[in-house]
């Protein structure tokens, strides 16, 4: 089995008089309106999508989104290039063998629900397995089921109509998911609804996502939904897929003038990640360093703390100038006594948006930790405020909340206490 769900291979949809000619004459490099007499509806589109990924189609009205779709689906027959689904080639398939893929490999969520509005939302539900010939029984037992996954399962017995847009989105999810097949097409399938509701039911869908790990393609106009759920995006302009890209790709990356200007609206907190904007690590510490190495550290960076790391630069804690000078000042060679918990620390996978209160709680520029606790970054909040983007102007570091002890008072207490021959427990490791 690959890895593949689904596959597209320079595919053509054209409407209207000689769509073949068309498509030669695309090729041979004639613009899109000039094909008098033909909509040349997707151009040239090649992608893979991937088993488990969301991903997202985007692109302003008329760009061809739902063209593609649907010929994805094998709802319309595209004019050339092949769509391959699971190993399968769709294009070229009979048409029974077609409808067959569909109704075993791919479910559809549609913007406007497309409930059945004289049957209950469990029995909407149960529809796709009614298809199949699953008995009564068993399909509502199934239908069940999801709609307690969805969160409807106490409005099984009504109908749509008495659910909020949101609620009848969440049905013709639960729909799809009844069908139980691997891939799922959503074409605008938030786009009716509330912006709030919709928010709430783009968290849903990722979380309904973590356990079901489907493939999903997800048509949408709007870039901060696309940003928001995919994995992947394809920016579609005019029929063609202008860039494919992780969201992060596409807003550090544009491939170009139209992506860019897309992406100056996108809100950057909930895309970017601390991975994106953190920077190396300066302030740190050996654990096996002693106090004077870790005063001369703060010192030279200005700063009234350090972080301290382990072996594989494990996050260990923090330690303060001013305890350092207290050990400095008893003679002590070892740090151990002064590290302090790090009072906040981020994972290199949370958003902007998460990062706001602990760099504000946070003494130092904020920590950021790979899944095996080591240091792998830090963010100065100035660094962060610039990651938002146009329009932000602060331009210096925000004060510490305790300011450092002055340089003068440091250098004075090191010189002291190597008149009196003083040294750390140990050579400092080299930290970078
Ligand atoms: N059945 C059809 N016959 C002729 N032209 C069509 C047909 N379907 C779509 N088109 C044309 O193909 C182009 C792409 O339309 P499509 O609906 O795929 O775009 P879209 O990005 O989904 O836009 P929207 O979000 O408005 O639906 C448009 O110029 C449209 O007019």
């Amino acid at each position: 089995m690959t890895d593949t769900a689904l596959r597209a291979d320079g595919l053509y949809k054209v409407f209207g008089r000689n769509p073949h000619d068309a498509v030669r004459r695309l090729r041979a490099g004639t613009p899109r309106d000039e094909l008098d007499g033909a909509t040349a509806a997707v151009i040239d589109a090649s992608f893979e999508v991937r088993r488990g990924e969301i991903f997202v189609v985007m692109g302003l009205s008329g760009s061809g989104k739902s063209t593609l779709i649907r010929t994805l689906n094998g709802l319309q027959p595209a004019t050339e290039g092949t769509i391959t689904i699971h190993g399968e080639q769709l294009t070229g398939a009979t048409a029974a063998r077609v409808r067959e893929i569909r109704r075993e490999r791919i479910s559809m969520v549609f913007q406007h629900f497309a409930l059945l509005p004289h049957r209950t939302v469990v029995d909407n539900v149960a529809y796709p397995l009614e298809l199949r010939g699953v008995p009564r029984a068993e399909r509502l037992a199934k239908a069940g089921e999801i709609l307690a996954l969805v969160g409807l399962d106490r409005w099984a017995d009504v109908p749509p109509s008495a659910l909020s847009g949101g609620m009848q989105q969440r049905v013709g999810i639960a729909r799809a998911l009844a069908a139980d097949t691997d891939i799922l097409l959503m074409d605008e399938a938030f786009s009716a609804l509330d912006p709030l509701i919709r928010r709430e039911m783009q968290e849903q869908l990722l979380e309904l996502q973590e356990s079901l790990q489907k493939t999903i393609v997800f048509i949408t106009h709007d870039l901060n939904e696309a940003m928001f759920l995919g994995d992947r995006i394809a920016v579609m302009r005019d029929g063609r897929i202008v860039q494919i890209g992780t969201p992060e790709d596409i807003l550090t990356d544009p491939a170009n003038d139209y992506v860019e200007q897309f992406v100056q609206d996108v809100d950057r907190a909930r895309v970017l990640t601390a991975s994106n904007v953190m920077e190396r690590p300066r302030l740190t510490v050996a654990e096996g360093a002693g106090p004077r190495t870790a005063l001369r550290t703060m010192r030279d960076g200005y700063s009234s703390a350090a972080y301290v790391v382990g072996r594989d630069r494990r996050l260990v804690g923090i330690v303060r100038d001013r305890d350092a000078m207290k050990l400095v000042r008893s003679g002590e060679s070892s740090l151990a006594g002064i590290v302090r918990p790090v009072p906040q620390s981020v994972s290199v996978d949370d958003v902007l948006m998460d990062l706001f209160v602990p760099a504000v709680e946070s003494p130092l520029p904020l920590a950021v930790t790979d899944d095996q606790g080591r240091l792998v970054g830090v963010i100065p909040r100035v660094t962060l405020l610039a990651a938002l983007g146009p329009g932000t102007t602060a331009t210096a570091e925000l004060t510490l909340p305790l300011p450092p002890v002055a340089t003068g008072e440091i250098d004075r207490l090191l010189a002291e206490s190597e008149a009196v021959g003083a040294a750390d427990a140990a050579d400092p490791e080299e930290v970078r």
